[in-house]
């Protein structure tokens, strides 16, 4: 048995703890699947490669209307998955022999396997070689959630975690889910020309978003995809080379594809946690305090496995966090989860930051809105768009901006300056009134919806006109 100053699990963001810093310590890391995690093998990465694609392939649908003919002659599947995973794989290689043949990486001992707790800050790895630690980081990510489906243990199915992966584009394919990745994947196979039928059981896609945006999203969706609502499937069958999906109520789809894009579920059962006195919530993410602390004595967490936002600047905040508190055990820093934004990166784009209308009124918060549509801006108009928009919520007391919801062209960009000025408290009308916007460009959409909410001027005017006559 084998004991460590520091212990990580999960090569994902735990892999990024470790600078010259931490030369001092004898370090063990620990990684059961492909080296550098979910985001750079199997998720933000190589999907945004695949949507840029995607976007090109979709490019002509859109040109014709403004006058500009063109025609998509082919898209190459294999080509373009054997570049993305070209460029993918060779990092995951690089990484790992990093961490087990340089220099730099004296103090790390990589070990290749399954880790799981048989005791506090006590591992057991595959079941074999035991190793135990003062302290010990979880960064052990989740994985894909397949529901219990009737038939689905006798099917060939897949997730995000194989699906970029096919062997040739199918002609159809059926998604189970209406969330970030389905929404993500539908447009990137529809792009090239895949038969998408998705297949969820509310009434809404993406209806964790603000419900203006996830009703403006799931009509665009049903003029492009099959979309079949509030529909609950039967069972799952094998149908010649593909699969066959009953719903209750006798429908039938036939593809040649299912994707299971169901959510995700922390992996916090496989490592046993409970046996190391770690709690977990009624969801399985290990339950952590403000400096990403978990129940047990030296133990932290950080990423997928402990936050319920599953975002990869969720994950890269926490672990600069948990850094910190390692290498400052007594000046200890607490993580900021005041204002996490994120985007869905389907099309058109879609992004958020803070309370949606629905949670504001759940919550009984006091707020006013405003929306502007693109069509309503100088670019917006000139793209000739007819769908997108940005919705701005603010508490009507302190001009404090609460929420901004985007759906349209670049919504991942235009949003930043929304989550700049609710992070550092910037009220709304010194936003829209204190600075220059570049016209005609895009960003004005926000202006134009900051100018429109309903925020008394009087006091703010007053305070404008000293900073400038001062000036
Ligand atoms: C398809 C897809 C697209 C996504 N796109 C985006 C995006 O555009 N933007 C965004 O912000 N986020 C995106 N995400 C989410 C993002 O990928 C995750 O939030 C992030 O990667 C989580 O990082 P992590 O370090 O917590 O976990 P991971 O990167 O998952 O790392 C955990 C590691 O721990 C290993 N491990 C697990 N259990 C054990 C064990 N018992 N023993 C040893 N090793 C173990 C795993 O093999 C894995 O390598 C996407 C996710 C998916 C699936
Ligand atoms: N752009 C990004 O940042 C990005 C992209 C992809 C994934 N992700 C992360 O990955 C996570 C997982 O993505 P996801 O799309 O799988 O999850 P999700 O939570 O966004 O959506 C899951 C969908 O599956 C449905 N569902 C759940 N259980 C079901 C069941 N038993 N039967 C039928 N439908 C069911 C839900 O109603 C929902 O529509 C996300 O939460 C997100 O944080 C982020």
């Amino acid at each position: 048995m084998r004991h460590f100053d520091l212990i990580i699990i999960g090569t994902g963001s735990g892999n990024s703890l470790l600078d010259p810093r931490f030369a001092d310590l004898d370090v063990a890391l620990v990684e059961r699947g492909v080296f550098g995690g979910t985001c750079v093998n199997v998720g933000c990465i190589p999907t945004k490669m695949f949507v840029h694609a995607a976007d090109l392939a979709a490019t002509p649908g859109a040109a014709a209307r403004l006058g500009v003919d063109e025609t998509l002659d082919g898209v190459r599947w294999p080509e373009i998955r054997d570049r993305i995973f070209g460029r993918i794989d060779p990092i995951a290689e690089g990484g790992k022999a990093y961490r087990e043949e340089h220099p730099d990486n004296a103090n790390v001992t990589l070990y290749t396997g399954n880790a799981r707790f048989v005791g506090e800050r006590r591992l057991e790895i595959d079941g074999k070689e035991t190793i135990t630690a003062d302290r010990i980081v979880l960064a052990a990510g989740g994985r894909p959630v397949v529901p219990a489906i009737e038939g689905i243990d006798d099917i060939a199915f897949h997730t995000s975690d194989t699906v970029m992966r096919l062997d040739e584009l199918p002609a159809r394919m059926v998604i189970l889910g209406g969330g970030f990745i389905a929404a993500e994947f539908a447009h990137v196979f529809s792009s090239f020309g895949v038969e998408v039928t998705v297949v969820v059981r509310s009434g809404a896609l993406l209806r964790q978003e603000d419900r203006d945006i996830s009703a403006r999203f799931t009509e665009l969706a049903q003029a492009r995809w099959d979309v079949r609502l509030d529909r609950k499937i039967e069972r799952v069958e094998r149908a010649g080379d593909g699969v066959r999906v009953r719903l209750v109520g006798d429908e039938v789809i036939d593809a040649d594809v299912l994707l299971v894009a169901a959510g995700r579920t922390p992996n916090s059962d496989q490592l046993d946690v409970a046996v190391g006195g770690i709690k977990v919530d009624d969801h399985g993410y290990v339950v952590v305090d403000e400096f990403q602390r978990a129940s047990a004595e030296g133990v932290w967490a950080l990423g997928d496995i402990s936050s319920p936002w599953e975002l990869k600047h969720v994950a890269n905040h926490e672990a600069r966090v948990v850094q910190h508190n390692l290498l400052n055990p007594d000046k200890l820093l607490a993580a900021d989860h005041r204002f996490v934004p994120h985007a869905v990166f389907t099309s058109p784009q879609i992004a958020s930051v803070g309370l949606t209308e629905q949670e504001a009124q759940r919550q009984g918060v006091d707020y006013v809105t405003a929306t502007h549509e693109y069509a309503g801006i100088a670019y917006g108009w000139a793209m000739e768009d007819t769908t997108g928009f940005a919705k701005l919520l603010a508490d009507p007391k302190t001009g404090q901006l609460i929420g901004a919801h985007i759906i349209g062209p670049q919504a991942s960009t235009v949003i930043q300056p929304v989550i700049q000025a609710m992070s550092f408290g910037l009220d709304a009308r010194a936003m829209a009134h204190g600075q220059y916007w570049i016209h005609p460009a895009m960003p004005e959409l926000i202006e134009n919806a900051l100018l429109k909410l309903p925020l008394e001027m009087g006091h703010w005017v007053r305070r404008m006109s000293d900073v400038r006559t001062r000036g």
